[in-house]
This record gives structure tokens, C-alpha cells and sequence, in this order.
């Protein structure tokens, strides 16, 4: 078993319990009455065709597997309004509760407070989970190829596109990429962590984003420590770029993000 089926039984272990106590039709009805959804496309630059900025989406992580415990992160809400006035484009929320810490109460309390899209990251395997991301005010959910089938790709793209959402499609390899063209995605991730070793390589995003169609936003996942890497991914052909452990370990996320974009900004004119 790979330590991404280990996670994912965990996954589905603990959507159970919440099934239990809260109903997809009582689900439905809560995402009926949430606030529509916002463009996350727009935000991470999708429509415009000059992108000269890098966008940053700015993750709350507690722990990983691959690094346990990062930052306790007693007010989630207070840390994404950081986020937000540093200039980051959409917020991360990672809602998985065993391996990094998370909840559906950390999500509810970061919609509270900022107005920019929110990231919905977690291990999605089953529609519940995209109508709980809308319930509780997420305008982008994450999908992982390598945890799904073609069908179960092409299916949550289409109920999150119903429910007004952008979807996030994570990649690893050429053969992932292609499934996610296929799929129609537009916002597309290569994840330099190996989900099944948790191993990072940094130099696979280079030679995987020129696989990305143009139209596509792509953004680069994992692995930031500082500029240098923003600018490698930048002058790699990233979009955007997602960060978790870099900022939630960091006393001022809110001037580190204005330093990736600044270093994300500069690598990008050298591109074009
Ligand atoms: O903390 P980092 O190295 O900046 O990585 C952030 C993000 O890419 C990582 O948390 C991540 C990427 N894909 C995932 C899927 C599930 C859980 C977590 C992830």
C-alpha cells in the first residue's frame, strides 16, 4: 500500500462518521443557501493573456506526513487575513483531519474572515466531499489524478462546475498531465511531492509544465523554501505557485508573500 492509499482509507473512514451526522440531502440544502461561489479562475489570472504576475495561493497546514508537526495554528482566520493582505490570490484550507490536522471548522472560520476564493484541499474520493467544500464556502476543491479514475475525474469536475466551482487538477507524471488535459481541466497543478513516497524533486516541474496546454493556469505545488525556488518555478513556466510549510512556519507570512511575488514577478519578465 502507498502512503497515498494509507491516507485515503482514513479519508473515507472519517467521511463516514461525518455522513452520520450530516445527511447529502441536508448538505445540499446548506450549499443551496451558501453564498454563490467565487472565480478562482479569475483570481489565479486564467482569463487575462499577458500573466505577468505569479499569484500565490497561500495553504493552512498544521502537519504533513512527510514533515509532522509544522505550526499549531491556534486562529486559522487570523493567519489567512495575513495571507490575504500579503497579496495572495486564493487560500488554501487543508480540511484532512489524521495526517495534517484539519477541519471543516477551519475552513468555516477562514470564510468568515477574508473575501478573496478558498482552496478546499483534501483527499477528494466521493461527490459528498465537494457538496460539504461548497456547504462550507470553498470556491475551488482539489482533485489528485492519481487517486482517481478517469469517470470519477470527468464526474467531480462536472458537479463542482455545477455548483459554481473551479476544480484544481493535480499531476505528477506526463501520463497524469494527459488525463487531465483529457478531462478538460484548466487549472492544472504539478505536484513535485510523490504522493506515494512523498519524495520532492524540484526539477520535475520544469519538465512537466511544458506538457501543460497554454490556456491552462499552472501552478506549482510544494517544495517552496524561499525566492530561489519561487523564481526556478517561475522561470519554469508557473502561474502560480501553492505553499504551505514555507509561510505557516514563518513569523510574517504576510511579507513573505509580498517577497515570493516580487521574485515570482521578476523571473516572469525575464520569461517573456
Ligand atoms: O508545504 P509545501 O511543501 O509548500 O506544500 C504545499 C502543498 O503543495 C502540499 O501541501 C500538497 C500538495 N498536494 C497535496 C495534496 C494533499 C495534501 C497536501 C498537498
Amino acid at each position: 500500500m502507498t502512503v497515498l492509499d494509507d491516507i485515503i482509507v482514513g479519508v473515507r473512514e472519517d467521511m463516514e462518521s461525518r455522513r452520520r451526522l450530516v445527511s447529502l440531502a441536508e448538505l445540499k440544502d446548506r450549499a443551496a443557501a451558501a453564498a454563490p461561489a467565487l472565480d478562482a479562475w479569475t483570481a489565479l489570472g486564467g482569463p487575462s493573456p499577458s500573466r505577468d504576475e505569479l499569484k500565490v495561493i497561500a495553504e493552512i497546514k498544521r502537519r504533513s506526513p512527510s514533515k509532522g508537526d509544522l505550526a499549531s495554528i491556534a486562529d486559522p482566520a487570523s493567519l489567512a487575513v495575513q495571507y490575504a493582505d500579503g497579496g495572495a490570490s486564493v487560500i488554501s484550507v487543508l480540511t484532512e483531519q489524521r495526517r495534517f490536522g484539519g477541519s471543516l471548522a477551519d475552513l468555516d472560520a477562514v470564510r468568515a474572515a477574508v473575501g478573496i476564493p478558498l482552496l478546499r484541499k483534501d483527499f477528494t474520493v466521493d461527490e459528498y466531499q465537494i457538496w460539504e467544500a461548497r456547504a462550507h464556502g470553498a470556491d475551488l476543491i482539489l482533485l489528485i489524478v492519481a487517486a482517481l479514475s478517469d469517470a470519477q475525474l470527468n464526474e467531480f469536475s462536472a458537479l463542482s462546475h455545477e455548483l459554481g466551482m473551479n476544480v484544481l487538477v493535480e499531476t505528477h507524471t506526463e501520463e497524469e498531465i494527459e488525463r487531465a488535459v483529457a478531462a478538460q481541466a484548466r487549472i492544472i497543478g504539478v505536484n513535485v511531492r510523490n504522493l506515494k513516497t512523498l519524495d520532492v524533486d524540484r526539477s520535475l516541474f520544469g519538465s512537466l509544465a511544458g506538457l501543460i496546454p497554454a490556456e491552462a493556469v499552472i501552478v506549482a505545488e510544494s517544495g517552496v523554501r524561499g525566492a530561489d525556488d519561487v523564481s526556478h518555478y517561475a522561470a519554469g513556466g508557473a502561474n502560480a505557485i501553492l505553499v504551505g510549510e514555507a509561510l505557516v512556519s514563518d513569523a510574517t507570512p504576510r511579507e513573505r508573500i509580498a517577497e515570493f511575488k516580487a521574485a515570482g514577478a521578476a523571473a516572469i519578465a525575464v520569461r517573456n
